[in-house]
């Protein structure tokens, strides 16, 4: 499946990076990157256990009846453990802002996020908006109740 998402560059943005790109044909996410302002672009560095919103320069119209969600690259989560506080991040069709996202370093060393570096991926999916109904009875199943490990925990 694919649609079209308007993008536009917020004011403030290097407008010479790259729109999100899939890098192979059959990617689930886009890549998007840091797009830092002019007086930042030498990036920033996040401490171990410090988090910060990133900006992308980037601002959306993604389609009604549709949501970006930003998610961690696994790579930077594998070799230095940054990762996102939010992940998935939740982007709403109607939010015309810049989009940003908000970077946590679990690792023990300093990372330095740089101008244009690609930080988190951007995955379209669908959204189903519920009529929530209060109702005075609900169906019965039989898992029921159980859950957060009813069916046991292997380790
Ligand atoms: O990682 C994120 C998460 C959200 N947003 C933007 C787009 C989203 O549409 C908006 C609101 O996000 P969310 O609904 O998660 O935030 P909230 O804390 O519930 O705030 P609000 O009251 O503004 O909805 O913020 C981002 O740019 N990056």
């Amino acid at each position: 499946m694919s649609c079209t998402v308007n993008v536009m560059w917020d004011d403030s943005a290097d407008k010479e990076l790259p729109l999100p790109t899939y890098q192979t044909a059959g990617a689930a996410g886009a890549d998007v990157c840091a797009n830092f302002p002019k007086a930042d672009r030498g990036g920033m560095v996040l401490e171990p256990g410090q988090r910060a919103l990133i900006p992308t320069g980037l601002r959306l119209a993604v389609p009604a009846g549709s949501e970006v969600q930003i998610r961690p690259r696994s790579g930077l989560a594998l070799r230095h453990g940054i990762s996102m506080v939010n992940a998935p991040g939740t982007i709403d069709s109607d939010y015309r802002g810049t989009v940003g996202v908000i970077l946590v370093n679990l690792g023990q060393e300093a990372f330095h996020i740089g101008h244009g570096e690609r930080i988190a991926q951007m995955v379209v999916a669908p959204v189903i908006q519920a009529d929530f109904q209060l109702v005075n009875a609900l169906d019965k199943t039989a898992r029921g109740a159980g859950g957060f490990g009813s069916t046991g925990v292997d380790t």
